[in-house]
């Protein structure tokens, strides 16, 4: 008998298991449990500084043992898109959705090269569709879009015909007198207003209107190719789509997801594609082929549940040597990132990924059973009366979204009659009241962090997600610079992923009652803590000043032995996350500054977003989602690697902290520590402390630094203020004590 040949696999899934890295992640745990248990033992003896040690390592050993599960079994996909034409007959569309909220912040020229680069990528034109949100609602997006279009007109084919890698146009061109340079000079004159801007013909829909108070704008011809003549599609470009959906006072508009929830209805009416890949403004498509990498994880599984959606890593280009501010995350994509892929699959990411539309709208796996059905609304065969309900008024739309449910390839977009009339319905900001859009489908609300929560609810429905990591890197984005916006987006993510950690949303309720698996809540609760294990991490810097001050120890003795645990799980740490980095080709300074910039991170951005979630709480202030600069260059003079301040209130912990530490030194040295109660401090609590300093040393910098480069003497006045509070507060305690 003829055995029948299975047409090749799409993918393997390598496990990329480390013996070594387990010895450590073990040892280290043993250490810290070793430490907490002489700790219990001997707390009866020891005063304030042992107890407050005891609860701050107790939270480090929670967060190592989420650490440890979550990097247990790493994972890599690889990929084989030159299979794909064996395997399947014809390709599924895909809508590409980017989103720009605001042309000061985010240039135009960013965005134009993220589009351009979609445009260009290697999958059959008339299988894609590009829609363009532009919460900024900017007539210098718009404009930007239509030269835009003009320029992948020519550059698409170009590309193809040469087979150029890099097809954002910026990362290819580099002389002065290009054919690019028109371009970019075109958009960044009329960014900085330099022309005349005439309001009228095509741009009228911009005239007298302000960026929160306009109705809804869409223009579905930015690329001037006719959806009459050729019935929609083209066979050079893809579609472009410009939408500025309507915004009022007083109507939330839920900001990104919002907008992604408004580009998923228009685009649901337009084109209806399976797929839907997302990114922000800032990633341009580094890997023209990527888009079939994707279609080999979301084709080639034997069952749709195992990729419920396709994420690619989230990596920037021209990184500053060393990773100076640690922003670069590559240790964390490669040791926790493929972790997570080996569990049930990585988080979404807000950039670079495939969603399958019927999970966008609440699709559940279909072998699934009755246990998550209780998440969405959405099942099988659903009536009319009960898709108004959840999907919305626009009985286009129901009709395109029970096609997308029903798995139904859309092959030919049709243009609807009455298309500009349902595509304004389906964008209006009243259009999403009393239905299931930011609850139960689409992007969720209720998060600053809208991908980590929309990506929670899809695993906890029972899908899994894979991670596309093509040798040439799929997106790159920009990392936000130095200083006040770095800690702008930290703040940002500790305050989105606390809501989420508070929320009925939260992971361990989707264990016990959905299809979140236990270890991917664990991996989940490794990232929403991420606020939280500030206020572990203030007191443990503030703890060696305090024991100094205030003459107390909070470590043994350096002649004792059990000195000996603490300073293991120092080295073992030291050595172990070096070697993560040394491993991977990074530099030891790149380890360093990471090390550092954790710390900075963790007390000062991270616990800020434990106040504004503690303010929303008590309905003092609500949370906003500030945008994150982005700047193309990053080569502004010699000093780019060197971190920077402003008068925002996030650099006061980080001043207070170092301030309080130059204290101690002068109390200490200075002769002027309490009597000790029962054990005097000594080598341990000065080593910490300095080593506090070291790490705290772009502060230090900051302290005697000028302009951009100082830390604001407000900032200083305040911090000294408080920490001579600190000090007089714990000197008159431990005398009350003595
Ligand atoms: O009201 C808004 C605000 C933002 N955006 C867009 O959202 C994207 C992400 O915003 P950005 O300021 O770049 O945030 P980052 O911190 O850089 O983004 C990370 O974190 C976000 C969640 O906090 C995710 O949504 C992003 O995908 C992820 O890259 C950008 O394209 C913005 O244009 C909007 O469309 N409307
Ligand atoms: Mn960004």
């Amino acid at each position: 008998m003829a055995k029948a040949i299975s047409p090749p696999n799409l993918y393997d899934k390598v496990s990329l298991q480390n013996p070594v890295h387990r010895a450590f992640d073990v040892t280290i745990f043993i250490l810290l449990i070793s430490l907490l248990v002489y700790r219990l033992l001997h707390i009866s003896s020891n005063g304030f500084a042992w107890l407050l040690a005891l609860l701050c390592e107790s939270c480090f050993t929670f967060t190592w043992a989420l650490t440890v599960s979550t990097k247990w079994n790493p994972v890599e996909y690889r990929t084989y898109p030159e299979r794909l034409s064996q395997k399947i007959q014809e390709l599924p569309p895909v809508d590409m959705f980017v989103t720009t909220a605001d042309p000061e912040l985010e240039p135009p020229i960013l965005t134009v090269n993220t589009v351009i680069s979609l445009l260009a990528v290697d999958y059959p034109a008339g299988k894609l569709a590009c829609y363009v949100s532009d919460d900024g609602c900017s007539p210098i997006t718009y404009y930007s879009l239509v030269e835009a279009s003009k320029f992948a007109k020519l550059w698409a084919p170009f590309c193809k015909k040469h087979n150029i890698q890099a097809r954002a146009p910026f990362r290819y061109f580099s002389s002065e007198e290009d054919e690019y340079e028109e371009l970019a000079s075109k958009i960044n004159d009329a960014n900085k207003k330099s022309i005349d801007w005439n309001l009228s013909g095509d741009f009228a829909a911009f005239s007298n209107i302000e960026r929160k108070n306009h109705p809804t704008i869409i223009k579905t011809d930015v690329l001037q190719v006719v959806w009459e003549n050729k019935g929609g599609i083209s066979d050079e470009l893809p579609h472009l789509i410009y939408i500025s959906r309507e915004k009022r006072p007083k109507h939330p508009h839920h900001y990104k997801a919002g907008a992604m929830n408004v580009l998923t209805r228009v685009s649901g009416l337009m084109t209806n594609a399976p797929f839907i890949l997302n990114v922000d403004c800032d990633m341009f498509a580094n890997n023209p082929n990527i888009v079939c990498h994707a279609m080999c994880l979301l084709l080639g599984s034997r069952n749709e549940r195992e990729s419920g959606f396709v994420q690619c890593p989230q990596y920037f280009y021209d990184g500053l040597k060393h990773d100076p501010f640690g922003n670069q995350f590559e240790v964390l994509h490669k040791y926790i990132g493929s972790g997570i892929v080996g569990i049930q699959g990585p988080f979404y990411a807000g950039t670079g990924c495939f969603h399958r539309r019927k999970v966008i709208y609440g699709a559940y796996p279909h072998d699934i059973g009755i246990q998550a059905k209780s998440l969405t609304p959405v099942h099988g065969d659903l009536t009319e009366k009960e898709h108004l309900k959840i999907f919305g008024k626009s009985k286009e739309f129901i009709r395109s979204a029970a096609h997308a449910l029903q798995g139904m390839a859309n092959t030919s977009p049709k243009l609807l009659p009455n298309l500009t009339e349902a595509a304004n319905q389906v964008a209006g900001c009243g259009y999403e009241y009393g239905t299931s859009w930011g609850k139960e489908v689409g992007w969720q609300y209720g998060s600053a962090t809208e991908d980590i929560l929309t990506g929670l609810l899809i695993h906890a429905r029972g899908w899994r997600s894979v991670l596309c990591t093509p040798d040439r890197r799929a997106f790159l984005g920009c990392a936000p610079g130095a200083g006040p916006i770095s800690m702008t987006q930290q703040k940002r993510w500790a305050t989105g992923l606390l809501e989420i950690l508070i929320s009925d949303k939260n992971p361990i309720i989707a264990t016990l009652t959905a299809r979140l698996q236990f270890r991917q809540c664990l991996a989940y609760l490794w990232i929403l803590i991420w606020g939280l294990r500030s206020i572990p991490e203030l007191c443990y810097a503030v703890l060696p000043a305090y024991c100094i001050i205030t003459n107390s120890s909070f470590l043994p003795k350096a002649n004792e032995p059990a000195i000996c645990i603490p300073v293991a799980l120092f080295l073992s740490y030291l050595i172990y996350s070096l070697s993560e980095y040394l491993e991977i080709g990074l530099s030891i300074r790149a380890w360093w500054n990471n090390q550092r910039m954790g710390r900075i991170n963790a007390t000062n951005p991270w616990l800020f977003g434990v106040i504004g979630v503690f303010l929303k709480i008590l309905r003092v202030s609500g949370i906003v989602f500030e945008v994150t600069q982005k700047d193309q260059s990053s080569n502004n003079g010699g000093d780019e690697g060197r971190f920077t301040f402003d008068a925002s209130p996030l650099f006061m912990p980080g001043t207070t902290i170092l301030l309080l530490q130059l204290t101690a030194f002068v109390v200490g040295f200075g002769g002027m520590q309490s009597p000790s109660v029962n054990d005097a401090s000594g080598l341990g609590e000065i080593t910490c402390s300095l080593l506090v300093v070291i790490c705290f040393w772009p502060f230090v910098k900051g302290l005697f630094g000028k302009g951009k480069y100082g830390i604001p003497v407000s900032t200083i006045c305040k911090s000294s203020l408080l920490s001579l509070s600190f000090v007089y507060l714990v000197k008159s305690a431990s005398k009350g004590q003595v």
